[in-house]
């Protein structure tokens, strides 16, 4: 999914944003709303999560968010998505969408 959908869906919180980077890049910056998405916090996770939700997986440049969002779609979701081009992306076309910790 392309940012320019994420941003639009923002204001509807049309998707569950979530954020796989570490946690200092978290804390600096991330989409706003986004969920930091963590091997320690992953079983919680998927006990609270709508599976159904539009999902949208975010990482630095987009690469790992493909697997992970392969990871949500082997747990049952049935609608998941990469963030194409990431946070950096994201933070370079939407400075002014940036929530901190
Ligand atoms: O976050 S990344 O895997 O795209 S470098």
């Amino acid at each position: 999914m392309n940012v320019a959908d994420v941003v639009n869906g923002l204001p509807t919180k049309e998707h569950v944003v979530v954020d796989i980077r570490d946690a200092n890049s978290y804390a600096a910056s991330h989409i706003p709303g986004a969920i930091h998405l963590t091997n320690d916090v992953l079983s919680d996770f998927l006990r609270e999560a709508d599976f159904d939700a539009p999902t949208v997986v975010c990482c630095y440049h987009g690469i790992s968010s493909q697997q992970a969002a392969q990871f949500l779609i082997s747990q049952d979701f049935t609608d998941v998505y990469s963030l194409d081009g990431g946070f950096e992306l994201w933070a370079n076309s939407y400075p002014q969408h940036i929530e901190k910790a």
